[in-house]
């Protein structure tokens, strides 16, 4: 039994060399496996295409950014090796992210929880609206931020990592995201995210791209355990996710209706 493929992921190249890669999924644009690697395939495609200059990674509605990992698809996970293999999904995203030759650009137009935290997080430069706060809820169904961890704490540090992920069902602001490194730029409302993102990477996609490539790299120095690391950790959630804890949790979550 598997989740229904019934979200997607579109890439999608301007003139100006603006690469968009936009994921939908009906449950809050959770992920499950496959829209995982649609992820990390775009972002490769879009990173090796010589017409991109900039990417930005968004996703679709107005309301919640990302809900993390898709609940329906853990809990189909049976034994570890199932478990590591879904949790090296967001290992790959993340990697293929830092690895990319292009600058990535998040547009955050709501909530983002869990892995869609770890998403926000590994991404070069974040705006997003005063709607946009964030959760990290995986002690709350039994597992732990294992893989977007480093992502994370990278971005905003350890204390504000340690308040996040030990307040797991609590939402902090978005202006709390933005003061502690998550974001670079809040704007009231999805009109004028959405202003700001055309007005920037339209100027980042005019500067030199070697300059924009060179940016990219050291950005992310002392990155390059990540590829093993975050493996490392797929594997820590995976087994984790097996518990009754968990299926307990999910299945309340979910309220029996799967
Ligand atoms: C996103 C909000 C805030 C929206 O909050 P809301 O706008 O109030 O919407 P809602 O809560 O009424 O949800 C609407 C629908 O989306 C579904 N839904 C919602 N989330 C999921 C999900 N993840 N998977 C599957 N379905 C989900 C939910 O069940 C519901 O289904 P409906 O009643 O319409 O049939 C809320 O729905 C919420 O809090 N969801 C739970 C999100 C969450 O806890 N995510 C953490 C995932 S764990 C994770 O990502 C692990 C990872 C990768 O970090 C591990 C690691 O790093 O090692």
């Amino acid at each position: 039994m598997s989740v229904p493929d019934n979200g997607n992921v579109t890439l999608s190249i301007n003139q100006s060399g603006i690469a968009t890669i936009s994921f939908y999924h009906p449950a809050q644009n959770s992920l499950p496996t496959a829209l995982l690697n649609d992820l990390t395939a775009k972002i490769n495609q879009a990173g090796n295409d010589s017409q991109t200059r900039i990417i930005i990674l968004k996703s679709d509605g107005n309301r919640t950014f990302c809900a993390g990992a898709s609940f329906d698809e853990l809990l189909l996970i049976k034994d570890k090796q199932a478990g590591a293999e879904f949790f090296s999904g967001f290992a790959r995203v993340i990697n293929a992210c830092r690895k990319s030759p292009k600058i990535i650009i998040a547009r955050i137009q709501g909530k983002a929880v869990g892995g869609g935290v770890g998403l926000a997080a590994a991404a070069d430069y974040c705006l997003a609206t005063e709607a946009a706060s964030v959760k990290l809820s995986e002690l709350a169904i039994g597992i732990g931020p294992f893989v977007i961890s480093p992502a994370v704490i990278r971005k905003i540090g350890l204390p504000a990592f340690s308040q996040l992920t030990i307040r797991a069902v609590d939402f902090q602001s978005a202006k709390w995201a933005m003061e502690k490194g998550l974001y670079n730029e809040v704007y009231p409302d999805i009109t004028a995210l959405d202003d700001a993102i055309v007005a920037l990477t339209e100027k980042l996609a005019a500067y030199h791209p070697e300059a924009l490539n060179g940016l990219k790299e050291i950005l992310w120095e002392g990155t390059a355990d990540w590829d093993e690391l975050l493996n490392h950790r797929a594997a820590i959630s995976g087994a984790l996710v097996l518990s009754e804890f968990t299926q307990q949790a999910l299945k309340g979550f979910l309220g029996g209706k799967r």
